[in-house]
């Protein structure tokens, strides 16, 4: 049977809350880089860039994931025929194509990790989403050099590099949770995720290890001076959140992957409220 492309299953592909968040981290890099007001339009950019590059990495993700959907997630646009296979991968590739057009104009530092990371995206699905942690790894560097990336578009990367490996390490503690969370459904593709190539409790204390280094290490933005006293103030509570979400996710992983990611956006605020308020040199 024919399928004809509609409108709202193309957007749907793109996983459009996830993509626009991605933009915001992007343009948080760039304001914690203090480049938000003096490169706007290079800001607005890489953000626009991350946009098109996390909606064409989520939907040929789910291109290569079209079979196994079937079973694991019948509702996606291909499955239930909203969207033909052909037409979500030339739509992904029109995506990444917009997305390489608007890197071209950032420097080359921006370029580059605008590259690494389309790479990154194209083979996630096939070559890493099935090797333990590894692919927990590259969706946490994916999602953590959005404020890197933010930073090298407007000519500083030092503050956001302290941001991209916070992020990084939260990120890949909440995707073992989200692994756990699969292991019946994954188990019976037969993947090997981490949960189920070394047990969901060992696993669960390994993401939580990765979430003690980046709560211990959340002081750093401020004591190198990059963020202010509010900073301080408000990474408290969202530690708080990040934490209490790990032990959750022990009895019911589907609420700690959720909790977390509200902890993670609180985290998030936090930056924007460092460097908004003025930072004070001690
Ligand atoms: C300790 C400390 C201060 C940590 C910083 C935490 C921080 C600010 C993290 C930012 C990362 C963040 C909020 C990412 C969310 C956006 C995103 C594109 C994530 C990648 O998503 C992949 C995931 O598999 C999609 O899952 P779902 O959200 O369930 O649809
Ligand atoms: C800064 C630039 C240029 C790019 C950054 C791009 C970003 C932020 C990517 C974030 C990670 C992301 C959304 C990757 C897309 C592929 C992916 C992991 C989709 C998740 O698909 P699901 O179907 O929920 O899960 P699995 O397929 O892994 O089971
Ligand atoms: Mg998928």
């Amino acid at each position: 049977m024919a399928v004809r492309a509609t409108g709202r299953g193309l957007l749907e592909l793109t996983r459009p809350v996830n993509a626009l968040v991605a933009g915001v981290l992007t343009l948080i890099g760039a304001f914690v880089a203090g480049g938000l007001l003096d490169a706007p339009l290079a800001a607005g950019a890489a953000a626009g860039a991350t946009v098109f590059a996390t909606g064409a990495g989520n939907a040929i993700n789910d291109y290569f994931d079209r079979e196994i959907d079937r079973i694991n997630q019948p509702g996606r646009p291909i499955p239930r025929g909203a969207v033909s296979p052909r037409g979500a991968l030339a739509f992904s590739l029109a995506l990444f194509a917009g997305a390489v057009v608007l890197a071209l104009s950032l420097p080359p530092l921006a370029i580059g990790i605008a590259i690494v990371n389309l790479l990154l995206l194209v083979a996630y699905t096939q070559l890493f989403k099935g090797l333990p942690g590894v692919g927990n790894a590259v969706v946490a560097a994916l999602g953590g050099s959005t404020f890197l990336f933010g930073g090298a578009a407007v000519g500083n990367v030092a503050a956001p590099g302290v941001l991209f490996v916070l992020a990084a390490l939260s990120t890949f503690t909440r995707e073992v949770i989200k692994d756990v969370e699969d292991v019946a459904g994954d188990r019976e593709e037969g993947l090997n995720t981490l949960p189920i190539a070394i047990g969901e409790r060992p696993a669960l204390w390994v993401g939580i290890a990765c979430l003690l280094v980046a709560v211990l290490a959340s002081p750093l933005p401020y004591l190198l001076g990059e963020l202010g006293d509010l900073y301080l103030l408000a990474v408290l509570p969202a530690n708080a959140v990040m934490l209490w979400a790990a032990a959750t996710s022990f009895r019911d992983p589907t609420a700690g992957q959720k909790r977390l990611k509200y902890g993670m956006f609180l985290a998030a605020a936090a930056f924007v409220l460092g460097r908004a308020a003025p930072v004070v040199p001690v």
